[in-house]
């Protein structure tokens, strides 16, 4: 059990560690920050420098510090470090710098820090299930109980799809606690709620598997029957622990990420980000793109070049969007063209997906289409045919769209909507100073990543990011405060018209709200979930007044009184 617990009005807390166990605990340690009397009634005495400091104080510090450090990764580093020291610290100083420290706690600096992970570790963080030792699951839930009592909130991956870097084995628990990070960041979780979980099952990166401190299981990934009884275990176990648990999946194989979502979504509470995240957050983008083109979302031309799992959850919350605004499935399924290293996807092309197979187009369409010397059609080709007017990018292809590419849909289309999703930042499919430049400022762009504002003949362009941190926050605050059985589609597009109401309420003709916005978007995508999940009957809790309910349920980033609870007597008989 938690050696802490809140006294009954919540506003202070017991604890019956002392000394240097209360210091080494990060979610009761204040530093300096402990008063005199504190000191004096937990033991502290002479433990700490003799001042007394403001929390304001720390985060100067702890902000000079973090500027001292030479790069993004040692900056990630040293942020870690401060969370594994001091929660609330380190919540204050995010949440006072919050575009600044994002990309450092998460996209794009995660992705580095994914890749070293086995060179950098300093402490275990969440939790490290292995494919070799299924029963050991049950019993390391129990050790999460035993040390940290409830859960509300898992964000699991097996980090075979980590951002668009690939497979990086043990290291994609970094994933998952970053995304933690920003549940907490930007919509008040309760950090002493939530669990990160990485689940080793191999890794196909022969460079990890080759590294002699690499501190995975070292073989190759294990696929089909024996993986997926692994992950039916371990989802019994979680809800099994923690009954109204939200399972979150991160960075899984598009595969494998589409089987487990069939098979759970409809009975857990439990949604795939990169699927259903990044779906609402484009459909929210392109919401605003029709806004500010005055032009209907049944009448855009979708073009997604990376079909995999986010390319093809853009496409299905798309779809169905048109059809809620009048088009039968098969006149929306008529919009979209998909394209991917084999080219576009037709009836002709091989090996298709199940969750692909809707997009297929008919190989009449493009009969006549000009052709590579390998029989491929050039994504040029299908630009100068389709005259797509939103293109999205989410492929993990550097630099894929290309002058040429842009040029071409901007011949026909006076506002192109343009979103390379793809991360990290090097990932990108373009960057946004060139689209502009490219477009004469005329193309609309929501990027994946974060990247600098952009100037052209003197005007000042403000970049979306279109990340699904603008989702999963507060979707997860919401779902969590109605205790929701499970998230239903149209609990999605709740979060996405929340998003794209945010953002029209904003002078600036962006796509989507700042980052510096988060708290504010999360929680009204909160509100927006919450409602939606009672209307559809799938909330667990009514709350009377449901904002009030969100309010109260955010985590105070704030250093409580703590007070001295008595060891329990021990009896002896
Ligand atoms: O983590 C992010 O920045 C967005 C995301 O889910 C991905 O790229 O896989
Ligand atoms: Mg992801």
């Amino acid at each position: 059990m938690r050696p802490f617990r809140p006294t009954e009005h919540g506003n202070t807390i017991e604890t019956t560690l002392r000394g240097k166990d209360l210091l080494a605990c990060p979610m009761l340690n204040k530093g300096v920050a402990f008063t005199l009397e504190e000191r004096r009634e937990l033991g502290l005495t002479g433990l700490l420098p003799p001042v007394v400091m403001t929390i304001e104080e720390q985060v100067k510090r702890v902000y000079e510090q973090l500027q001292n450090q030479p790069d993004f990764l040692h900056k990630n580093i040293a942020l870690n470090d401060l969370f594994h020291r001091n929660v609330v610290l380190f919540y204050r100083l995010l949440s006072e710098h919050l575009s600044e420290m994002l990309p450092i706690v998460y996209t794009p600096t995660v992705g580095q820090a994914i890749q070293v992970y086995s060179h950098e570790y300093h402490r275990p963080d969440g939790v490290y299930l292995s494919i070799n030792e299924p029963e050991g699951i049950e019993r390391a839930f129990q050790n999460v109980c035993d040390s940290a009592g409830e859960i509300d909130l898992i964000v699991a991956t097996d980090s075979e799809s980590i951002l668009g870097i690939g497979d990086w084995g043990i290291g994609g628990i970094n994933i998952s606690i970053g995304k933690l990070a920003v549940y907490t960041a930007a919509a008040g979780i309760d950090p002493s709620r939530v669990l990160a979980v990485v689940l080793d099952v191999g890794t196909d990166n022969a460079k990890l598997l080759e590294d002699p401190l690499y501190m995975g299981s070292r073989h190759t990934r294990v696929r089909g029957d024996r993986y997926e009884q692994f992950i039916d275990r371990f989802i019994q176990a979680a809800v099994q622990t923690f009954p109204d648990v939200l399972l979150h999946w991160e960075d899984l194989g598009s595969v494998n990420a589409r089987q487990i979502l069939n098979k759970y979504a409809g009975s857990l509470l439990t949604f795939n980000d990169d699927i259903q995240g990044t779906g609402a957050v484009a459909l929210a983008a392109v919401q605003s793109a029709c806004r500010l083109t005055n032009t209907p979302l049944t009448g855009q031309r979708v073009l997604i070049f990376g079909p995999g799992s986010a390319g093809i959850g853009i496409a299905d919350q798309l779809c169905a969007a048109m059809q809620q605004q009048g088009l039968t499935r098969a006149e929306a399924l008529r919009r979209f063209w998909a394209y991917d290293q084999r080219g576009l996807l037709t009836e002709g092309t091989e090996k298709v997906l199940d969750y692909q197979l809707p997009y297929v187009r008919p190989d009449a369409e493009c009969r006549e289409w000009n052709r590579n010397e390998a029989g491929v059609i050039p994504l040029l080709e299908v630009v100068r045919q389709v005259k797509p007017t939103i293109l999205i990018g989410t492929s993990g292809v550097a630099g894929a769209f290309s002058e040429f590419i842009v040029r071409e849909m901007a011949r026909y289309v006076e506002r192109p909507v343009i979103l390379p999703m793809s991360n990290p930042t090097a990932l990108a499919e373009a960057v946004p100073a060139d689209l502009l430049a490219w477009t004469e400022g005329r193309a609309l762009i929501a990027t994946g990543s974060p990247f600098e504002s952009a100037e052209l003949n003197g005007v000042h362009y403000e970049i979306a990011q279109s990340n699904n941190a603008l989702v999963f926050p507060g979707l997860g605050l919401g779902a969590i405060v109605v205790k929701a059985k499970r998230l239903t589609p149209g609990m999605f597009s709740a979060a996405a018209d929340a998003i794209a109401a945010f953002v029209a309420q904003q002078a600036e003709r962006v796509l989507l709200p700042r980052v510096g916005d988060l708290r504010a978007v999360s929680l009204a995508v909160a509100a927006a979930v919450a409602n939606q999940a009672i209307a559809e009957g799938v909330a667990g809790d009514v709350p009377l007044d449901v904002e009030a309910a969100i309010h109260s349920a955010v985590w105070p980033c704030e250093y409580k009184p703590i007070k001295a609870m008595p060891e329990p007597a021990t009896v002896t008989v």
